[in-house]
């Protein structure tokens, strides 16, 4: 499991891309068939991934947890980006994740297993303080929230998996947008919330295209240009929008001191800087 220590909004100042993408973008989740970790001490999220193709693929316990199992104190999302429904199997319990749909799996699980040859699962994982039930959000009981319009380029439509109105969680909050065709736009205006950090994954972006992603205080934006299959972590100071050079979707996820969707500060653009 790799390790990112936090970042306070002085240092991005002076870090160059190399660092920018050494400290918030996680490149490379869904390269192999084992699960692979990044542990961002912002909020203590741990995100993840793992593309099993024809192998079950367990969760495994990272030394750095100090924990007998990785769940032991904390809960997890499990999003299937793939383009086939797969297998999660949580003690003894086998739960079919179709594609963008999330499986809520809750403190105290001891085993936790991946399976399927077209299925990739992303996963964020958030402390927890108690047990709450291990639960599937299927696409067909979602109720999706349609923003945006084709003169914004932002037409989006936004299903909340893991929200306080919904699965309950601990911290976690975690839902899935889908930018319409010809909408490239994610998010805008932007906002902050100091009391969560965020990360976004953005999939289903066809391969050779980018999303440029903007982050930094709101009077010093910065931008990574991220591929399909990448996070970008951003910490409780920093804006999180994108737009990308075709259609794409994403995974928002968060966790923090509140669950509170709403409670956000938002950015006039001629604030941005
Ligand atoms: O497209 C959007 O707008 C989003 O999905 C925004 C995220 O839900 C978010 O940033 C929540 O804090
Ligand atoms: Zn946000």
């Amino acid at each position: 499991m790799e390790i990112r220590h936090a970042t306070a909004p002085d240092e991005v100042r002076g870090m160059d891309t190399a660092a920018l993408r050494g400290r918030f973008l996680a490149e490379d989740l869904l390269a192999e068939a084992s699960v692979r970790l990044v542990y961002s001490h912002h909020d203590r999220l741990v995100i993840g991934g793992v593309r099993p193709g024809d192998a079950t693929v367990p969760l495994p316990d990272p030394p750095g947890l100090r924990s007998e199992f990785f769940l032991q104190r904390r809960e997890l999302g499990v999003v299937n980006v793939g383009a086939a429904p797969g297998r999660v199997v949580v003690d003894g319990t086998a739960y079919e994740v179709a594609p963008k749909e999330c499986l809520y799996v809750g403190a105290g699980a001891r085993e936790v297993t991946f399976a399927g040859p077209a299925a990739a699962f992303y996963l964020v994982s958030t402390a927890a303080h108690t047990a709450h039930p291990t639960r599937l959000s299927r696409l067909a009981d979602a109720e999706p929230v349609h923003l945006g319009g084709a003169e914004g380029a932002n037409e989006r439509t936004i299903v909340k998996h893991v929200h306080a109105a919904g699965i309950r969680s601990c911290e976690l909050v975690l839902g899935v947008t889908v930018l319409a065709p010809g909408s490239m736009w994610n998010t805008m205006p932007c906002h902050t919330h100091d009391r969560r950090t965020e990360v976004y994954f953005y999939f289903d972006l066809e391969p050779g295209h980018r999303v440029v992603h903007l982050m930094g205080r709101p009077d010093e934006t910065r931008h990574l240009v991220v591929a399909g299959d990448q996070a970008v972590i951003s910490p409780p100071w920093s804006v999180h929008c994108g737009f990308g050079t075709r259609s794409y979707a994403f995974v928002w996820a968060m966790g923090g001191e509140n669950q509170a969707y709403d409670d956000v500060e938002v950015v006039a653009l001629e604030d941005m800087r």
